[in-house]
């Protein structure tokens, strides 16, 4: 088998023939985050709080088998079973550079990333290497896991070149394997001047075409890979490489700003908002890759009675993006692959280990509405208004929409900064103590409650997707 690449808009296999990549992110595993795994803040905040209870090598060990138990052959014959052809890998660079030790590899890192490659390619499913967090933090928000709001992979060199050191070793690592549709090297910039993320790419870009002439890159826009337009002939420099836009639709949150029904004015928006994403791709005719998208579902144990109505409304969100993009012939990853129960297609049964220990925990997390990215916070906004009123009123207007602004309102950002960062920093030890004087047994226990096994499966999104793939293999 031979290296997929990109051709003009399409990506293409070696006869030259179209692949439509069609697939989700395995978000929450290689990189962890907070509503997707359950724990508050930053993974390097668990980490080390876990560490500190039960000590570090057998805070080690569940970390390592919560990883190998996330994704294992089972999910990866599921998955391909629904349809779908590719699989994006956020990983952690923590996973390979340590950052008391920078520069030097970690082997190790490699055992699971290697491990979940070689299970997607025995079932025939592609797989894209994204790059989720980056020393310092290459944007504003948590699943970066920089533990700060400042994404100050920005303004360090040296920070840079660390990222640009660990994509050559893994050019190095994968430059033979063909099952990698492709390596996603930055998640999500946001670099507030829109132009050091250039350099950044080129100098991505030249580092691993030395290594590796072969694979694709896939480059995520600005702003949580939403704006190109400070990109200019940039292009004219890159070969073999695809455009990734994130394409959230405020239709699939709790924050629409109204009930979905697929109105005339609704559908065009949610074109409207795509088109501008990719508009700088479509002028000079470059591939574009969908690399995260979708809505977040309502649960009975917190949305009560409201949750089917909910999700129905949700489901015609993403039917209606689908249809956008199988006209586009588009390539996209869903986000999310699994979770504890708010995103994912397969999610945590609430009878497991995990769920049980954490059932109070996470019911308390909900209360405080710390997971701030996509949740219903309408129960708390009392509490922060007081001090987005003290910000509007003593700050000068042209002030008040700091980057990444408009992105982030300034609502947004306090409550992305009080609740993900702050009141989150007050739990994280607490959700550490549940571990406390817990046997090797018990901790395999509580991680083996992410096995394929122990899931339950978001049947209505799953069944979305499988008809869509039928249908798009019953026209091609
Ligand atoms: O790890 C993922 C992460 O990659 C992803 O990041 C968020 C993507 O969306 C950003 O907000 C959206 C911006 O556009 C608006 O139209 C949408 O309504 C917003 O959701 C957000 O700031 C990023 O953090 O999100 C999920 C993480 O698990």
């Amino acid at each position: 088998m031979a290296y997929l690449k990109v051709s003009g808009t399409k990506v293409v296999d070696q006869n030259g023939k179209e692949v439509i990549l069609r697939g989700a992110g395995l978000g929450g595993w290689m990189n962890m985050e907070n509503f997707i795994t359950g724990y508050p803040g930053c993974e390097f905040q668990i980490r080390e709080a876990l560490a500190g209870v039960v000590g570090e090598q057998k805070s080690e060990f569940f970390f390592d088998k919560f990883l190998e138990y996330f994704f294992t052959d089972a999910d990866a014959a599921f998955f391909k079973s629904l349809g779908l052809n590719c699989i994006r890998l956020p990983f952690n660079y923590r996973h390979f550079e340590d950052d008391m030790n920078p520069r030097v590899l970690k082997p190790e890192g490699f055992k699971h990333l290697d491990r979940v490659i070689d299970l997607c390619a025995k079932h025939g499913i592609y797989t894209i290497l994204d790059l989720h967090t980056a020393p310092g933090g290459q944007n504003t928000d948590w699943h970066a896991d920089a533990g700060t709001h400042i994404a100050n992979f920005w303004n360090h060199k040296d920070f840079q070149d660390r990222i640009v050191w660990l994509w050559e070793e893994l050019a190095k690592h994968y430059v033979g394997n063909t099952w990698i549709a492709g390596y996603n090297p930055l998640n999500e910039p946001t670099d507030p001047y829109h132009t050091r993320i250039i350099g950044v790419y080129d100098r991505l870009y030249e580092a691993i075409r030395k290594i590796d002439p072969h694979h694709a890159l896939f480059l995520d826009g600005n702003t949580f890979a939403s704006d190109f337009s400070h990109f200019g002939d940039a292009h004219k420099r890159w070969d073999n490489v695809a455009y990734s836009i994130h394409d959230y639709s405020v239709f699939g949150f709790p924050a629409s700003p109204e009930p979905y029904q697929s109105s005339e004015t609704q559908l065009r928006r949610l074109r409207r908002s795509y088109e501008k994403k990719r508009q700088w791709m479509d002028e000079r005719g470059l591939c574009v890759w969908n690399g995260e998208w979708g809505p977040v579902y309502a649960r009975k144990e917190y949305e009560g009675e409201r949750t089917d109505a909910i999700n129905t409304e949700r489901y015609q969100v993403l039917k209606d993006q689908l249809d956008i993009y199988n006209k586009d012939r588009l390539s996209w990853s869903i986000w999310l692959y699994k979770d504890i129960g708010f995103q994912g297609m397969v999610f945590v049964s609430r009878e497991t280990p995990y769920m049980t220990l954490f059932k109070d925990f996470l019911a308390k997390k909900h209360r405080l509405a710390i997971d701030a990215w996509g949740a219903d916070e309408s129960h708390i906004r009392e509490v922060y208004k007081p001090l987005i009123d003290l910000i509007k009123s003593e700050v000068k207007p042209e002030h008040q929409n700091l980057y990444p602004a408009p992105v982030w309102k300034l609502s947004d950002r306090v409550g992305r900064l009080s609740r993900n960062i702050l009141v989150s920093e007050f739990l994280v030890q607490e959700w550490a103590e549940h571990f406390r004087g817990k046997s090797e047994a018990e901790l395999d226990e509580i991680a083996r409650s992410f096995s394929f096994e122990s899931c339950l499966h978001r049947e209505g999104l799953n069944k979305i997707l499988t008809d869509n793939a039928t249908q798009v293999a019953q026209e091609n």
